[in-house]
This record gives C-alpha cells, structure tokens and sequence, in this order.
C-alpha cells in the first residue's frame, strides 16, 4: 500500500500565504543555515530534537509559519536558532519534512478527529503477552489495521512464553504471513534486536504485556517504569504516559529507533477505508479487480472476487477468512486498556 504523507490540507495551510502587512519577498527567510534533526519527544508545545551528528538533545518549539501544523515524534524538522542544547536554550522547527509513513489514530471510532501519533516509522511492533494478561486477538487484529493502513510492516512480538505456549495464537495469523518473535522471562531477545535494526519500529500493546521490561533490555538505561501486573484483573498499571522515540545500540552495525506509545488507550480506526486495506496483500488484491465498485471484500459482500477465487480454487481459504476477519475488526468496539 502506498504510505501516505501529508494529507493535503496539511500542505495547503503551510503554504497559504498570511495576511501580511509588509512584503512577502522581505520577512520569508530562507533559513539556508538550519539544521536537520528528528523529534524525540514531545510534550505541551516543546519539542526534544536530536541534531543530526549531534549527541546533544535539542529543546525547540514551533516558528511561526508552521501555523497550527502538527510537529510529532519521528518527524524529520529543520531547526535554526539556539542549537547547542545547553540548559535553557530554546530552538526553533521551521520545516517539516515530507512524511514517509504516518501512523494515526481517530480519537474513538465514533470520534473521527484523526491524530497522527508517529511519522516516518517503518514498523508496528505489537506486543501481547500470552498469558496474564491474556491475549485479546481482536485488539491484535485491529493493530493489524493500524499497520496495514500506515503502510507500516507488523511485527508481532509474543510476550511470557513462559507461561503458555504460543501454538493457538500462532496458528491465527500464520496464514496472513505476520512475522513472529516469541519471548519468556529471561531468554535473550538477539532475535527481536535483529528485527529491530535498521528500522524505525513503534511498540503498542496493552498494559502489562511486558512492553516496558523489553524496552529495558533493548536500550539500557531507558528507565521505563515496569508495572506490576495485578492478579485479580491480569492488567497491569498504567505507568508510564507519554510517546518517546529512543535510540537502539547498534545491532551488528545497524543503528535502530524505537518509540515507545505508553500513552495509547484506545486505536480508533474511524480514518481507515477497508477498500484500501486489501492493497497490503497484493495477492489477493489481484484477485479483487471485476469485484464491484465500493467492494470492500468483506464477508458477505456480493460478488466479491475473493469468494470467485475460492469457488475456482485459486485463493487459499484460510488466507482469505484471515483478510475479512482482521478488516471487519475495523469496526468492533474493543479498546487498548
Ligand atoms: N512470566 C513473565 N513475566 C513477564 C515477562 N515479561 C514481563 N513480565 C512481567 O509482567 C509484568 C508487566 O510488565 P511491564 O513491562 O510493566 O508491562 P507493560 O506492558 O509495560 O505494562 P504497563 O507499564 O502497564 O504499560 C511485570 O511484572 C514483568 O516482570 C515474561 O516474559 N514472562
Ligand atoms: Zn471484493
């Protein structure tokens, strides 16, 4: 699927001219001597960017010609004023780079203000423990099309091996072709490391899955709170609040990024059209090209070509069954918690 970068209205409000009461021509610098960075952090109206070949964290706000353009976490911004990162200095974005993937979220599905929560990320890293808590397939299933939709890959990281084997979750999402690293308590996690090199992976999943131990292990010091998972409810406590962007040690020579989305309760999939989720699955989206205008190729739509490929034997029916059941999770009601 192609990823989407700036809707077009983000553009359309940059480059709309203000009114202004001087000439255009004289106060629109042209910043040739800013610097590039990437946004870390972000938290009420301050920006935590790290310069390019820079070790120093940078503490910036918007400019002013940004208007009311989001700045997130993973962006690519171009930075001038004060620079140094030392204490209390306090720097400027004036441009935000063209965004290769954008992973959003609506507020709730009924709620359809759309909120991008990381930029430029390539990866959906969807932890789930196998046991306490236990594993919630629809929630998986609607990361799925969070990913799908970002045109992010989804890597699906099963947590607490432990304490239940992975065979039944396992055995779901095989035939959708979702790479899988199974965890336990103490194992080395090289493989998870090798997946995450090189890229730029966002981790979600719900509270108590382990995602902050792991996050521990993969970047030391990053001092994510590890909550305790309570015994009655097998939830843990929501520790840990706001999105952060973290450097991973390289990995056989291959730097890496994480973010860590501690602060995501709910996944509102209002944004997603179902039309276009096939698109992540090119072979099957072949077999869709005489289905009928707005087909969706769910369940039950009529003369879907997905249900021709079958009766002709050409698509593979687990596969096919997989597609409609994570597409019609879209619209189910669960929440992250
Ligand atoms: N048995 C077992 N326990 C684990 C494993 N990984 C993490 N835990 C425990 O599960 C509990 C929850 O882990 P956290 O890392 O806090 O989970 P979290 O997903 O960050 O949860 P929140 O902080 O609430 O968002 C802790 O008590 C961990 O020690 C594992 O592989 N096996
Ligand atoms: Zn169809």
């Amino acid at each position: 699927m192609a990823a989407r970068g700036y809707g077009e209205h983000d553009h359309e409000h940059y480059e709309r001219p203000r009114r202004r009461t001087r000439p255009r021509t004289k106060d629109r610098p042209t910043y040739d001597d800013a610097e590039d960075g990437r946004v870390v952090r972000v938290d009420r109206g301050r920006y935590t960017v790290l310069v390019d070949d820079q070790d120093e964290l940078v503490t910036a706000m918007k400019a002013r010609p940004l208007g009311r353009k989001g700045v997130v976490v993973g962006d690519h911004v171009r930075l001038v004023g004060d620079t140094t990162g030392d204490e209390g200095s306090l720097a400027r974005i004036v441009e935000v780079r063209e965004r290769a993937t954008v992973l959003r979220r609506t507020a709730d599905d009924d709620d359809p203000v759309e909120r991008v929560i990381v930029a430029n990320a390539d990866q959906l890293v969807i932890v789930t423990a196998l046991a306490n808590p236990e594993p919630r397939p629809g929630l998986l299933d609607r990361a799925l099309v969070a990913a799908y939709d970002a045109g992010m890959a989804p890597l699906l990281v099963l947590t607490k091996a432990d304490l239940a084997d992975p065979e039944t979750l396992l055995a779901t999402y095989r035939s959708l072709g979702v790479p899988w690293v199974v965890t336990r308590k103490g194992a080395d996690i090289d493989e998870i490391r090798d997946r995450l090199a090189g890229r730029t992976s966002v981790l979600i999943g719900h509270s108590g899955v382990g995602k902050s131990t792991l996050v521990n292990r993969l970047v030391p010091g990053a001092d994510r709170e590890v909550g305790r998972v309570n015994d009655v409810t097998g939830r843990g406590r929501h520790t840990s609040t706001s999105a952060i962007m973290l450097a991973l040690p390289e990995h056989e020579g291959r730097p890496g990024w994480i973010v860590d989305t501690p602060g995501i309760r709910s996944f509102g999939l209002a944004h997603v059209r179902p039309e276009h989720l096939i698109e992540a699955f090119p072979d099957l989206d072949e077999m869709t090209e005489d289905c009928p205008r707005g087909c969706t190729h769910g369940a039950g739509e009529p003369e879907c070509g997905l249900d021709a490929a079958i009766a002709a034997g050409e698509a593979d029916v687990d596969r096919v069954t997989s597609f409609r059941r994570v597409l019609a999770a879209r619209e189910s009601a669960e929440v992250w918690d």
